[in-house]
Order: C-alpha cells, then sequence, then structure tokens
C-alpha cells in the first residue's frame, strides 16, 4: 500500500479504483490556505500524486523524497519539471488521445463562433436589439472554401484538419517540426502558414520553443482580416501583441479557450474585447471526455505504483 496524494476532484468511481489499493490523502492547494497546507504536509510521506493544473516545482519536488509517480488528469505537461523529473527518476505519466477529438471539436467551435460572429449575435437577440433584419454590418464570414493554418500538428491538430478538410472544404496548411503524411494538409514554414491563411488555429503544446511564439511580427505576417485561434496553451501567445493586432483592425476577431493566466483575470482587456470569444478551458470539458481522462489517470498511476509500466507514459 502507498501513500496518494490526490490534488484535484476525481470521479468516485476513479477514487474508489485508487483507495482500494492505496492509503489516499485529498489535498487541492488552488481552493485555499488549508488544503495548500493539507497539500504541502502531505508531500514528503507521497509516493503517488495524481491530479492537474497545478504546477509542481522542483521546490516542492525536494518535500517529496519518496516520491515515485505523477500521474497527470491532462495531456499537456508543461506544469512538470520534465528535466528535473528525469534527474530524480519519478515517472510522469499524461492523458493522450482520450482528449483529442473533443478538444478539436472545441476549437473548431471556436474557428465557427469567430467567422460566424455566434456568441455576439446571440447577445443581439438576448439583450433585446433584434428588431429587423441585420444588415453588412453585423455578416459573418464563410469558412468553407477558407485556408486554415494549424500550428502544432500532433493529435489535436490533425483532428481539426480532419474536420476543416473533410467537412467544411476548406484547405489545411501546417506548422510542425516534422510533416505529417495526410493526403489533404500541406506542410509549410511558420511565416508561410501565417501569411497564407484566412484562419489561423494554434493547437500548440507549451515548451521553450513555443513559449511566446505569436508575438508583434508573427500576428503581422498574418492576413488583413484574418481569424486567430488559440486551443493549445495562453503563453504561447504575446497576449499584448493579439490585443494591438485586433485593435489596429489588423486582425477581424480572436477566439480563445486558453490564456497565459488562467482563470483570466477581471481586468484582462481580453474579457470584454468586442472581437474576441473568450472560454474558460473547456477544450476536453465533456463529461465522457472528463471521465475518460480520470479513468486512463487512474491506471497510470496504479501501473506505476504495482511496478508495471503505465499506458501513457510522457517521461520516465
Ligand atoms: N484547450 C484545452 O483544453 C486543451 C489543450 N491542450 C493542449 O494542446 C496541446 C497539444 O495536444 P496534442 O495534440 O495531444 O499533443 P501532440 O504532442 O500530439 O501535438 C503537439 C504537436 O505540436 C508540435 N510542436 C512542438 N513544438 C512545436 C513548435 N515549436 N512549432 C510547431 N509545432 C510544434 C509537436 O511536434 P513534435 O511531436 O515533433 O514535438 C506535435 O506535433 C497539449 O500539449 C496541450 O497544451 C490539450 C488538450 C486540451
Ligand atoms: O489542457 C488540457 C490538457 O489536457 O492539457
Amino acid at each position: 500500500m502507498s501513500k496518494v496524494l490526490v490534488f484535484r476532484e476525481l470521479p468516485r468511481d476513479q477514487l474508489a479504483r485508487i483507495q482500494a489499493q492505496h492509503d489516499v490523502l485529498i489535498a487541492n492547494p488552488r481552493k485555499g490556505p488549508g488544503q495548500k497546507a493539507a497539500f504541502d504536509a502531505a508531500l514528503p510521506a507521497a509516493e503517488g500524486l495524481i491530479g492537474s493544473s497545478y504546477a509542481i516545482t522542483p521546490a516542492l519536488l525536494d518535500q517529496a523524497p519518496r516520491l515515485k509517480v505523477i500521474s497527470t488528469i491532462s495531456v499537456g505537461v508543461d506544469n512538470y519539471p520534465i528535466a528535473e523529473l528525469r534527474q530524480r527518476g519519478i515517472t510522469l505519466c499524461h492523458t493522450p488521445g482520450v482528449l483529442t477529438e473533443t478538444t478539436a471539436d472545441t476549437v473548431f467551435a471556436l474557428i465557427m463562433a469567430a467567422s460566424r460572429r455566434i456568441v455576439e449575435l446571440a447577445n443581439h437577440v438576448r439583450e433585446g436589439r433584434w428588431d429587423r433584419n441585420i444588415g453588412e454590418d453585423l455578416f459573418g464570414w464563410d469558412v468553407h472554401g477558407k485556408t486554415l493554418g494549424i500550428l502544432g500538428f500532433g493529435r489535436i491538430g490533425q483532428a481539426v484538419a480532419r474536420r476543416a478538410a473533410l467537412g467544411f472544404g476548406m484547405r489545411v496548411i501546417y506548422h510542425n517540426p516534422r510533416p505529417v503524411d495526410l493526403p489533404y494538409a500541406v506542410h509549410r514554414p511558420l511565416d508561410a502558414v501565417l501569411a497564407e491563411s484566412d484562419i489561423v488555429a494554434a493547437t500548440l503544446p507549451l515548451n521553450d520553443k513555443t513559449r511566446g511564439l505569436m508575438g508583434v511580427r508573427e500576428f503581422e505576417l498574418m492576413k488583413q482580416g484574418a481569424i486567430f485561434v488559440n486551443g493549445g496553451r495562453g503563453a504561447t501567445v504575446q497576449e499584448p501583441a493579439l490585443l494591438a493586432a485586433l485593435d489596429s483592425g489588423h486582425l477581424r476577431a480572436a477566439a480563445l479557450d486558453v490564456f497565459a493566466t488562467e482563470p483570466l483575470p477581471l481586468d484582462s482587456p481580453l474579457r470584454q474585447h468586442p472581437r474576441v470569444t473568450a472560454l474558460p478551458h473547456i477544450g476536453s470539458a465533456t463529461y465522457e471526455t472528463r471521465q475518460a481522462m480520470a479513468e486512463l489517470a487512474t491506471t497510470n498511476l496504479l501501473q506505476a505504483l504495482a511496478g508495471e509500466r503505465p499506458s501513457a507514459v510522457y517521461a520516465g
């Protein structure tokens, strides 16, 4: 029996699987000082951690000398110090694949929402402003026939491409370290993707190379009147540069599921911007997919603690 620290809510059935085999303590350090103190107090004995959305720093690892495995309930691993984990022999598991289609649906919903002004026009009705047929000033922009540029062409990027090319008749180009063999998507350098796309959608992981990737130069390279969508990680975008590109009229709109700081601060200009559609990081947030993520993360944890190779290891 190992000591397991659960640092984010787990569905009851998955928690029960862990409790059946291990000694479990639940403490979510994002839920106030009491929970944070309980989390810190549990670290010295913890052999397994499971949770997400909290930065596990080298300083925290120093407090957890018995730790063998961290199982994150996410595919993104930017909250974890990968090199430190490798050095300390701690396994990091994550949840690839089970959230791909749902997150691609969210990215495509953002593409549609920004192009067809869905949120703005729904508010037009809700706020009692629909008193005649809308005029040109409220018209949207076709998606079919347009060029979609995808930044980061992994599992989610490719699932977005399939929707765009096969479902919506879009031309798809992408920027990725390596080409992917798909008949309906063309590998191009970053600058060409930015310059040729009507809509740019980022599905990038956050790492040293992608942090701040979209800055002033990159937004200027985008077409006049183009749309920017982000379903990857907020910190891949320099938000002041995005705001400047929107305010100058260079970009038509942006639709964002992720932000440099989450939850989005109350005073962020992105929150109220008339041409920004902002979602609260819901890429994978459906009942089915969150359950599948929790199940895979739990299986990963139990396998690692049993000395087996986990189903989805990121490092270790
Ligand atoms: N909004 C949300 O709720 C969600 C957001 N995400 C985010 O989406 C990201 C992608 O997930 P997923 O598709 O499963 O991951 P993958 O690892 O399958 O895809 C990421 C792709 O980005 C590529 N890439 C890495 N660095 C660069 C770079 N500098 N320039 C261009 N491409 C690069 C990778 O290439 P290579 O493999 O060669 O390194 C890979 O092809 C996650 O890391 C996470 O941050 C994920 C789920 C939900
Ligand atoms: O952002 C979500 C993830 O799974 O990564």
